[in-house]
């Protein structure tokens, strides 16, 4: 479990009373560690971690796990949108539940979940605002609705003459996290209904970043009808677990890793939660994720509804969708 996430199950009970570190722009926002900062800060651990008792914000970087040589690695995640690809049960599953898991303890987001199966995101859903099962026509909806909302922020952010929101705008960063992104583009519903699904996620992806959408999705078909070029390269972060073959993990890294000795289909199928990590830019990287199983899970989702429920009656949280 990320040292940050034991903190706040752990100080359940030692919450900052006076609740400043629940609203938007509380003292619980660090300094250090924001956008702007370096992409990857693996080497020394985040000072979340060494703050017992308080909920963790989204403007912090996400543990994620180890890499090669045991050092753990932060992905800033604030500004960024992360794709996750992998053949069934290589731990894709493993990194979005942690990514999951830190945005339902931070207090100044909020967490919209597309899940076809129901129950790989299913134990966060009381901490989430939208939870959106099998249905297609629900996606579609609350996919317009984000891109409503976005677009609202944007006419903020015009006549504010600002650029990005920060932690001390009133409407809050959303998590948007999506298992299986080929379930809904590919697979249930008329084709005009999943191709309006794929473009609404294309624009989310693509504008959503400064206005404080992220989106976190996870398929296990890195194909390039799922994944096409134009829409893998949007994500700031990516990450390839074991892969069936080098198409494959070129389609999540990019074209050409493979050729140069990247390929997520040389990790071993004995090793789940193995990967591939990549970031805009960057090289590849070996991450071994760390793996939250469904009692942790369970834990960490349940101490994060009680906080949110505390935190629901707040001015700030009731501009959700409104926004
Ligand atoms: N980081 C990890 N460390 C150790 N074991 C792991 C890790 N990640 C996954 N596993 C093991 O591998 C199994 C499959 O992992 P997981 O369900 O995350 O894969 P997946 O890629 O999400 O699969 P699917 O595409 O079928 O949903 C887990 O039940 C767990 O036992």
């Amino acid at each position: 479990m990320s040292p940050g996430l034991g903190a706040a199950v752990a100080g359940r009970a030692r919450r900052d009373p006076s609740g400043a570190g629940r609203s938007a722009d509380g003292p619980l926002v660090a300094a250090g560690g924001r956008a702007g900062g370096p992409l990857m800060s693996a080497t020394v651990p985040h000072p979340t971690a060494l703050r017992p008792g308080k909920a963790l914000s989204i403007f912090d970087p996400v543990f994620i796990g180890i890499d090669e040589f045991g050092q753990p690695v932060y992905l800033p995640m604030i500004y960024r949108n992360i794709l996750i690809g992998g053949e069934p049960g290589a731990g894709k599953s493993g990194l979005l539940n942690g990514v999951v898991a830190h945005a339902v303890c931070s207090m100044d987001c909020k967490l919209v979940l597309f899940d076809g199966k129901q129950v790989e995101l299913g134990q966060w859903r009381d901490c989430a605002d939208v939870f959106v099962g099998p249905k297609l026509e629900q996606a579609l909806s609350v996919l317009r609705r984000l891109q409503v909302m976005m677009d609202r922020r944007y006419t903020y952010l015009l006549a504010c003459k600002r650029r990005k929101i920060t932690p001390r705008d009133a409407f809050l960063p959303y998590v948007v996290a999506i298992d299986e992104i080929a379930y809904f583009s590919a697979t249930i519903g008329k084709k005009t209904d999943r191709e309006e699904f794929a473009s609404l996620l294309r624009d989310l992806v693509a504008r959503g970043r400064a206005v404080g959408i992220i989106v976190v999705a996870a398929t296990q078909r890195p194909s390039s009808d799922i994944i096409p070029t134009s829409l893998r390269d949007l994500f700031a972060w990516r990450y390839a677990g074991r892969c069936t073959n080098d198409s494959s993990s070129d389609i999540v890294l990019g074209h050409g890793w493979a050729q140069k000795g990247w390929s997520a289909n040389t990790i071993s199928p004995t090793n789940p939660g193995a990967g591939l990590l990549i970031a805009e830019n960057g090289s590849p990287r070996m991450v071994k994720v760390a793996y939250l199983d469904d009692n942790t899970c369970a834990r960490i989702a349940r101490h994060a509804a009680d906080l949110r429920a505390d935190d629901r009656d707040t001015p700030v949280r009731h501009l959700a969708f409104a926004a």
